[in-house]
């Protein structure tokens, strides 16, 4: 088995095995992030929100069953690379399904296995998200490379759609305004039997408005929301004249747009078992998130948003809905893939919304 690093940017060094990508021939670096989740791990790898990120996976063992042919989030891997701390040698699923290894040596997808993910996690958690490395070949210059680069800030644009498709449906007309768009988006949509319209993540508001559609969501997606200038004036059109719904990135946007800001979290909330409490409390749900960002829920007293929903540990802003317009947004994932389904409950509050607003 090839030797394999990951260097961290205080200087820390996991030495472990390589699987996936066989040979990686250039430096790979990114934001180096964790997911508590115990299962999902193709879900995640495959969702344009961790697109560029090395993702580790704290629970042990990975690979225990095998790549389903309806669980990708997008049609490729998105992170840049997984470590995990031990691979699973017997998957239990049937012998036509690629075992979790073999697929990500399709993928192309570089891992690294035989590191302690758990003091690895310790470290992420003390001293915040940090870039990282993973590479075959360590050399002295390696770690004043990894401090010299700079980290891509443009990943919306590589992942949104580049073209505006639709899934037909009889229902409500949806238009969905991709910024990294999951599946399971359009799959919770379809089950509610809606017409949906995915536009590109630079659609400005008149572009969106000619397919008349009956409401608009906004979609999750990778990066800073801040980087995302273009979309605020968007929102801020379509929020006066349509109902709006926004998940994850397009929570922390339509917070932008309405005045609020957002930070940049220590090490993020990613992982299915985040209990969130509504504010009215009639709900306290478990729920899946993957976000490195949140609101600033001081910058909301100027706003016409109120909170929705707080994060039952750290108290950090999870929804938003706002006191002018039909309007609401959710930091976390209600499609929930992989994920508990408690609060799939709110694609039909989008529903129920949009006819009660009666466009
Ligand atoms: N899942 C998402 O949409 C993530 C949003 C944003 N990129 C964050 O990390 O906070």
């Amino acid at each position: 088995m090839t030797t394999r690093y990951l260097l961290l940017e205080n200087g820390s060094v996991y030495t472990g095995q390589a699987f996936g990508l066989t040979k990686i021939e250039n430096l790979l670096s990114g934001e180096l992030v964790f997911n508590t989740g115990m299962t999902g791990y193709q879900e995640s790898l495959t969702d344009p929100s961790y697109f560029g990120q090395l993702l580790v996976f704290t629970y042990p063992l990975i690979g225990n069953y095998g790549i389903s042919k309806t669980a990708s989030e997008s049609f490729k891997t998105q992170a840049s690379a997984v470590i995990v701390h031990e691979l699973a040698r017997r998957p239990s699923h049937n012998h036509m399904q690629l075992s979790f290894d073999q697929w990500a040596k399709q993928m192309s997808l570089p891992g690294l296995t035989g590191i302690d993910t758990r003091a690895l996690t310790i470290e992420l958690r003390q001293f915040g998200t940090m870039k990282a490395v993973m590479t075959d070949v360590l050399s002295d210059q390696t770690l004043a490379n990894l401090k010299a680069g700079s980290l891509d800030d443009q990943q919306v644009q590589q992942v949104t759609t580049p073209q505006i498709y639709e899934q037909p449906g009889r229902g409500l007309t949806i238009a969905v305004v991709d910024f990294g768009l999951k599946q399971s988006i359009l799959h919770c949509l379809k089950a509610r039997h809606c017409r949906v319209i995915v536009l590109p993540a630079d659609s400005d508001a008149q572009t969106i408005l000619a397919y008349h559609p009956d409401g608009v969501l906004l979609s999750n997606g990778p990066g800073d929301p801040k980087s995302q200038h273009a979309a605020l004036d968007m929102i801020r059109t379509i929020e006066q004249v349509k109902p709006l719904f926004g998940i994850c990135l397009g929570h922390q946007l339509f917070a932008l747009a309405n005045g609020a800001s957002t930070y940049k979290m220590s090490f993020g909330h990613r992982g299915f078992n985040h209990a969130v409490s509504s504010s009215d409390h009639r709900h306290l749900d478990f729920t899946a998130q993957n976000h490195g960002y949140a609101v600033d829920e001081a910058s909301l007293a100027d706003t016409d948003l109120l909170v929705t929903y707080r994060e039952v540990n750290d108290h950090t802003v999870e929804g938003l809905k706002s006191t002018k317009y039909p309007a609401f947004s959710v930091q976390f994932h209600p499609e929930a893939a992989p994920g508990p389904h408690d609060t799939g409950y709110l694609y039909d509050d989008f529903l129920k919304m949009i006819q009660k607003a009666g466009t």
